[in-house]
């Protein structure tokens, strides 16, 4: 006899599974991720409980329930992530939007001059960037990286919010000969090379290195964006960073010792020092 699955057993039994496999919001999750497969929000879920679900509906969501078992990012899976309370696409090329990043950009926007320029160095999905124009119409908006694949998606989600942004490929400052900015951004990798072995397997296993790797101490992009931001920014332009836990210090010493002033640190809502600022004199 074959078995009725409705939606209530299907959540039942995934988020039971997914428990026993680690996952901490196992129960979110699986709410997340039957509503994806079904095209149905929250409220459509529970208002469909005893609804019960074809093979073809059954496959889907067993699809998408073995990824995640596999420790594959939810946010990959989705296909989506929120920031900024705008929601960009997301996939394996890029890093995952964290909300810890918001914080540049709110420090960015206290700032950034109505109508200038401003460049994003590691764009990624480029949710700084398409924060930013968002909230500056009148600024004209860069962003460089090295990956093609993150420029690729980058360029979706320009389009997605339907603003401008001009994006190029190359090493930090490389494609960008004589371009000078009003002010400089970036969340560069920062994960010191022997800790990416520790990370959590989400990370670890599924988000580009080349977005997390920052070397040895995690502080080479610190040092090669701090030293050559001078001969990219305007007269009292601002640079400002994103920064590791325990970061900040390092970050603000460099800052200092290249001659910059006005220099700043700000916190993200846990309290830490997330980042680094500073303009030219
Ligand atoms: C930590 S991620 C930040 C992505 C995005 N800005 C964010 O905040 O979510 C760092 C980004 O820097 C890029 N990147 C790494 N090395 C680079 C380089 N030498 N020049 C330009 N971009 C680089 C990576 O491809 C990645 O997209």
């Amino acid at each position: 006899m074959s078995e009725v699955w409705t939606i209530r057993r299907v959540l039942e039994w995934t988020r039971e599974y997914l428990a026993e496999k680690g996952i901490e919001n196992a129960r979110l999750e699986t709410e997340w991720l039957l509503g994806t497969a079904l095209g149905l929000d929250r409220v459509g879920l529970y208002v469909n409980f005893d609804k019960p679900l074809n093979q073809n509906e059954l496959g889907t969501i067993r699809g998408l329930v073995a990824r995640r078992a596999k420790r594959e990012p939810l946010q990959y899976i989705l296909g989506s992530q929120e920031f900024f309370g705008l929601d960009f696409e997301v996939t394996p090329a890029v890093l995952i939007p964290r909300h810890d990043t918001e914080v540049l950009v709110e420090e960015a926007l206290k700032r950034a001059p109505a109508a200038g320029s401003i460049l994003d160095i590691g764009v990624g999905s480029g949710c700084i960037a398409v924060s930013l124009a968002k909230s500056l119409p009148e600024t004209a908006v860069w962003g460089v990286d090295r990956s093609a694949a993150a420029l690729a998606l980058a360029r979706r989600n320009v389009e997605r919010h339907g603003v401008r942004v001009t994006l190029v490929e190359g090493s930090l400052f490389e494609p960008l000969t004589g371009e000078r900015f009003d002010m400089i951004v970036s969340n560069p990798p920062y994960i010191p090379t022997a800790d990416i072995g520790t990370l959590q397997a989400e990370v670890r296993d599924a988000e580009p290195l080349m977005a997390l790797d920052g070397g040895v101490d995690g502080l080479d992009f610190y040092r090669l964006i701090v030293s050559g931001a001078s001969g990219h920014l305007a007269p009292r332009g601002w640079l400002m960073v994103e920064v590791g836990i325990g970061q900040a210090e390092a970050v603000l010493g460099m800052f200092t010792r290249a001659g910059f002033g006005d220099c700043f640190t700000a916190k993200d809502p846990n309290g830490i020092d997330r980042v680094v600022g500073g303009r030219i004199p």
